[in-house]
Order: C-alpha cells, then structure tokens, then sequence
C-alpha cells in the first residue's frame, strides 16, 4: 500500500517538537542571509541573486538529466528579471521556461496557490517539449509509476493515485496549501514542516505526466518564502542535487506509510544546507566582482572575455589550457600561449603542470 491508499492519507503523522529547532535555525540563517544581501552594493547584491537563480534553474532541470546551457540560462534568467537582454541570443527555448517559472514563482510568492498557477508554471517548464500535454492534469489510463533499472527489469518505487483522481485530489491539495498558510484559516506555524509536507503531498499525486519534481520544489520554496514574507534565499534544487539518491530513497521509504518524521528531518536538513550554500555563494559572488573590478584594466577584451567565463562555468574546475582559450576567443595557439603567460605574470593566473598537462587557475585572494 502506498500512503494516499490509506483512508486518514493527508492526515500526516509527525512529533511537531522534533522540527522546533530547524525551524529556529532556518529564520535566524534566512535573516543572516538576507542582513548579508542588504549590505552589498548594487551590482553585488544582482550578481548574487542572479547567480542564485541560474543555479536553481541549472540544477533543478539537471535532476532529469535536462542538460541545459548555462549561458542561455543566465541570458533568460536576466531577460525574466527585467534586464536589457536580447531574447534572440538564447537558442535553447527551455531555459526560456525554466527561468520564466522560477522568477515568476518568487516574485508572486504571496499569492494563493492555484491550478492556473500551476498550470502556468507546468506549461513553463515544459517549452520546447512537444511530446507532454503542457499545462493539464496527467489524463492516461496506464498508472502513474516511479520506475528505475534497466527495460523489462524496472523496479517500482511508488505508483501514484489513477488520473481519474488527480483533480480531486489536487484540489484537496491547492486548499491545504492555502489555508496551511501561516495566514490561513488552519496555519501550520512551522516553515520547514509546512515546505516538507507540501512537497511530498504534491509528488504523492503527481498530477502531470512530467515535471513533477521540478514543480514540487518550486512548491516548497513557495512555503518557504510565504513564512519569511519574502523570496527564500536559497537553491533546494542544487542542494539535492548533491545526493540525489537520498532524496530519492527519502521520498521511497516515507510513501509507505503516513508517518513523515523521517522525510521532514531530512527536508529540514535540505533547507539549512541549501541555506548555508547560499551564503557561501554570496562571499564567492562579492570576491569575483571585486577581482573583475581589479583586473579589468589589466587585460584586453579576449583575456576578460576568457576570465569572465572561467568565473562563470563551473565546467572549468579543470582549469584553462591554451587549446580552451583558443576556443573560447577564436585565436591562434601562439597568442593563447601569450595571452596565457601574460595573465601568469599579472598574477591574475596560476600555472600548474608543464607540457601537455599545462593548466591555469584563477588566483581569487
Ligand atoms: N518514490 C517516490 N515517490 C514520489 N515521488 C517521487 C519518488 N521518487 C522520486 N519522486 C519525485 O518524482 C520526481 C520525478 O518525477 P517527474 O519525472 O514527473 O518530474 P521531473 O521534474 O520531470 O523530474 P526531475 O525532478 O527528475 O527533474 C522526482 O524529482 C521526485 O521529486
């Protein structure tokens, strides 16, 4: 039996001290971060939020395996938040999507759950894809199941309720959300249970043929903002995406049943982690823009074009090498050698290795 088989299914089960804690430690990091934030100048409180988002959108499309590029990201992110960008330079129409659900999401957060809503954020995050109905409930016969392994050897983890019940169970659902709220008629006063339960609540039905999950934490972090009255400072997304086989195996084991003690411990330590993450990438943020502001007048257009982009991708954790800064400025190898060589003696660079295995890293402090 799986939990929405059980009569009391929404009546979830779980010791309310055990979460006071988290929840104590979740507002006092919300307002650490957002004490953090509010100091920064302009362009460094942008770049963190920028960066923040792209990473959301980057990692939570990533948890399928939906590769997507991270400088059509970065470009449909700024365009979703109002800046100058071109939307013709983005090639990939997905990142148009994700990017549009997860600034929308955030800037609206104080509004009631809704199945237009959710229909909306569905049909977002389903651009570009033409073979799921977008914007509907899930409607097919054939059960919803969370299968792994490979063809003919699938193992089952959970088989959700038959599409015949998704709107009455979605609009159970979008009303517990609401009332829920700590503003509701019935609050659940703590954050991280309140996220926690409307997160598995929502994956318990899968209602859409696809993106469930990335519309579930989209979901979560809408709880979550609703208790700080202000957008959450924080990517749940890049924090499962660290381990997401227990996440996986979390969601598995609590859909056995209807106690979720287990599931909200680890949430709540999904949350403080994603949190602490967020103020890390804040600090690095601050040292990249005071580094670029340093060094710009060192440089010629390719050398920032290339520092730009080593800042940026977190593809290069393998380092720059002269056959990458060719590629990246369209340049003979001699004056990728140069240029290379350049940066090492403006101590912009460092060298490691020699030959075949020369690579060069940013020098940040
Ligand atoms: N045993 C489970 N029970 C309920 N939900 C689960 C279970 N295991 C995983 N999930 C959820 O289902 C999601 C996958 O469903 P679906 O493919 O519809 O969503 P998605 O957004 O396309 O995927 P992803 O989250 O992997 O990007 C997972 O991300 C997770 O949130």
């Amino acid at each position: 039996m799986y939990n929405w088989q059980f009569d009391n299914w929404t009546q979830f089960e779980y010791d309310t001290r055990l979460f006071d804690e988290v929840d104590k430690q979740f507002h006092s990091l919300a307002g650490q971060n957002g004490g953090v934030v509010q100091l920064l100048a302009q362009d460094e409180k942008e770049a963190s939020i920028l960066t923040l988002l792209v990473k959301e959108a980057i990692k939570t499309s990533a948890i399928e395996g939906e590769l997507i590029s991270r400088e059509d990201v970065m470009s449909s992110i700024k365009i979703n938040l109002g800046y100058n960008t071109n939307i013709q330079s983005v090639k990939d129409k997905r990142s148009i999507g994700i990017a549009r659900a997860i600034v929308t999401s955030r800037e609206y957060f104080e509004q009631p759950l809704d199945e237009t809503m959710l229909f909306e954020w569905h049909k977002a995050i389903m651009l570009g894809n033409t073979s799921v109905n977008a914007g509907v409930w899930r409607s097919h016969e054939e059960p919803m199941q969370i299968v792994s392994g490979a063809i003919g050897k699938e193992i089952v983890h959970f088989e959700a309720p038959p599409s015949k019940n998704v709107p009455s169970e979605m609009k159970r659902f979008i009303q517990w959300f609401n009332e829920t709220n700590p503003k509701g008629a019935t609050p659940i006063n703590n954050a991280i249970v309140r996220a926690g339960l409307a997160h598995l609540y929502f994956e318990s039905i899968h209602p859409f043929e696809d993106g469930n999950g990335r519309v579930g934490r989209i979901i979560a972090e809408k709880a979550l903002s609703q208790h700080l009255q202000s957008p959450v400072l924080l990517s749940l997304s890049t924090t499962i995406s660290a381990d997401k086989a227990i996440y996986y195996e979390q969601l598995k084991n609590v859909q056995l049943g209807n106690n979720v003690n287990n599931w909200l411990i680890y949430f709540g330590k999904v949350v403080l982690d994603a949190q602490k993450d967020f103020f890390n990438t804040v600090q690095f943020t601050i040292k990249k823009t005071r580094f670029l502001d340093n060094i710009k007048h060192l440089v010629d257009v390719k050398q920032q074009k290339v520092i730009y982009k080593m800042l940026q991708d977190e593809t290069f954790e393998g380092g720059m090498n002269a056959r990458k800064y060719q590629s990246i400025t369209k340049t003979s190898k001699a004056t990728a050698t140069r240029d290379l060589a350049d940066l090492v003696q403006k101590n912009i660079l460092i060298q490691t290795g020699g030959g075949r295995s020369t690579s060069y890293y940013i020098c940040l402090e």
